[in-house]
């Protein structure tokens, strides 16, 4: 059975890709390519089941509600999120007119990053030391980056469960923020550099040793089959699911 697909943000870096990769799918349909301006209803979705949200943290959360008001399971690679907006999404899908729908939203959609983001949240709890380094193509609009913001999350999660404090960290003075952005406690460090499309490496430190867990996107088709996995698994799935690890077998 063919699946009628919209795509919300479709002019954008990342819309652009997943329309085509949609096209290119099999048993998947393009049916509406929406940007800026365009209405979130049924004149404007074309009959579509699933739409896939590419656009910007600012907006990204209300288009999920008018999506599930308008009738559709919805799959978001949009960033920005935070618990209480998925709290928001949690509370709508529950809803007895929301019957029947389904949202996915991942941060990452490459497997090799949602593979370090697993790494990273088995190895935290073995290191004292721990810090994320995410780095980008200078037209990404929020920093740190939702992966280097999920992959803190889930260390610090991680430290707390084993019973480790805060990494040791002797800096008094700071005035300029180089040691970064403090996620749950896990210092975060933000790069953007033309030539760059998305990358993130973790490292953690032992007296005498290191390890470093790094994930390159060197193209936007790293995220693709991920995307066009949540697309196909999303209508079988109940409620809110967050990161594409979910549906993997990992
Ligand atoms: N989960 C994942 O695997 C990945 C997630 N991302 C995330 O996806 C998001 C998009 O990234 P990217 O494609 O690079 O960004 P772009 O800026 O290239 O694309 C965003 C698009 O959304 C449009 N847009 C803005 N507001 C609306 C709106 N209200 N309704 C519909 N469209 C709108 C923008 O239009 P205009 O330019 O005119 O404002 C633009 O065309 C970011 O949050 C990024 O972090 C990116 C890569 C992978
Ligand atoms: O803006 C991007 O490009 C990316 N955004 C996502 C993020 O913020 O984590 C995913 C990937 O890093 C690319």
């Amino acid at each position: 059975m063919t699946i009628r697909v919209a795509v919300v943000g479709a002019a954008g870096r990342m819309g652009s890709t997943v329309c085509q990769a949609v096209e290119d799918a099999e048993g998947l349909e393009l049916v509406a390519r929406l940007d800026v301006g365009d209405a979130l209803d049924a004149e404007h979705l074309g009959g579509a089941q699933v739409a896939v949200d590419f656009t910007v943290p600012d907006v990204t959360e209300a288009n999920v509600h008018a999506l599930i008001d308008a009738g559709l399971d919805v799959v978001v690679g949009t960033t920005g999120w935070t618990s209480e907006s998925y709290d928001r999404i949690r509370e709508h899908l529950e809803r007895p007119e929301a019957s029947g729908r389904s949202v996915l939203i991942a941060p990452n959609f490459a497997l090799s990053a949602v593979l370090a983001m697993g790494f990273a949240a088995k190895a935290a709890r073995y290191f004292e030391s721990a810090e994320v380094i995410e780095l980008h193509h200078p037209g990404k609009v929020d920093a740190p980056s939702g992966t280097a913001v999920a992959t803190a999350t889930a260390m610090a999660a991680a430290r707390e469960q084993a019973g480790l404090g805060p990494s040791p960290d002797a800096t008094e003075q700071d005035p300029h923020g180089a040691r970064g952005a403090v996620i749950e406690g896990i210092h975060v460090h933000a790069v953007r550099l033309r030539g760059l499309t998305a990358h993130e490496e973790i490292v953690l430190g032992n007296p005498g040793e290191q390890l470093t867990i790094r994930t390159d996107s060197f193209d936007r088709a790293s995220f693709m089959p991920g995307v066009v996995l949540a697309v196909r698994e999303v209508g079988s799935r109940q409620g809110l699911t967050i990161g594409l690890e979910a549906l993997l077998d990992l």
